[in-house]
């Protein structure tokens, strides 16, 4: 059994792969004045709970887009799981080619996400990653990773409306019924989740443009997917742990 990690800047989240096969997964928040104690004593719960002796685990993978937190996992990690974990980045063996000006800027994240779509759905693809912030990734025919677009995420820029006017209130980020809102908490919901449904429309079809490909499969992860996925036109699915199985095939890679 393995043990990967996606450290980002919101929550930790945190799988054991029997084989392909995911049997857990748990989601912590990032705490960046956490001690690796702190975050042992989780990990050592977890596994409690679900009933896995950690002496089963052979291996520990990490990608993290939280420069701080990578020496909190890593001693944590070698303290209570015993194991020095890989951690993606150069050296790596990721399998993807990478498109990038300069291929060590690309977060941890995105090529894990992009590892796991190429295999899962083969390209030319769009990853579209809600999370603190919301990631495009494009992918070619041919499995190579162009690059993409870094936006605010979804909770950003709601925090942003409460904090820099007066008069919004911070608000739950649900659908509305309307788009017309007839209230100030239901015109903010219609912005934002309207907004960003159209927004991903918008890119996705430029992207199309760009690349010139007739088709192109669309797929979603990170904690606020299922959120938009369904007012857009043109996300096809939604699947949440599409990091993690990119950090499992990754792993396989460097054994
Ligand atoms: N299962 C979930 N249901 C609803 N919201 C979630 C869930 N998981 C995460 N979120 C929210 O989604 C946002 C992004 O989370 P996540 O994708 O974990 O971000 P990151 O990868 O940047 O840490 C956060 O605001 C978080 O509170
Ligand atoms: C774009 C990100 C902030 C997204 O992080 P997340 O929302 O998952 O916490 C992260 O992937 C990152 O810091 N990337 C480095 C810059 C780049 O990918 O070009
Ligand atoms: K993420």
């Amino acid at each position: 059994m393995i043990l990967v990690i996606d450290i980002g800047n919101t929550n930790i989240v945190l799988g054991i792969y029997r084989n392909r096969e995911l049997l857990h997964h748990f989601r912590l928040s990032t705490v960046n004045h956490s001690t690796p104690d702190e975050y042992g004593i989780m990990f050592r719960n977890m596994f409690q709970m679900s009933g896995i002796p950690v002496s089963d685990i052979e291996g520990v993978i990490i990608s993290s887009v939280v420069p701080p937190m990578v020496h909190v996992i890593e001693e944590m990690c070698q303290k209570y799981i015993h194991h020095s974990p890989l951690i993606v980045g150069p050296g790596i063996k990721t399998g993807l080619n990478l498109r990038y000006e300069n291929p060590r800027e690309v977060g941890a994240d995105r090529i894990a996400n992009a590892v796991a779509a190429v295999e899962k759905y083969q390209g030319p693809l769009v990853v579209i990653d809600f999370g603190t912030a919301t990631t495009f990734d494009c992918i070619d025919p041919k499995g190579a990773y162009l690059g993409g677009l870094i936006v605010p995420g979804i909770g950003i820029a709601t925090e942003a409306l409460y904090q820099r006017a007066s008069k919004l209130p911070r608000i739950e980020l649900e659908k509305p019924k309307k788009v017309i809102g007839r209230n100030t908490v239901h015109a903010m919901q219609a912005g934002i989740i309207f907004g960003y449904a159209g927004q991903v429309d918008g890119i996705v079809e430029r992207i199309r443009g760009e690349m010139q490909v007739p088709s192109l499969k669309v797929v979603a992860t990170g904690g606020l997917a299922d959120l938009i996925a369904s007012e857009t036109k043109v996300i096809q699915e939604v699947n949440p742990l599409l990091t993690l199985d990119g950090l499992r095939i990754i792993y396989d890679r460097n054994r």
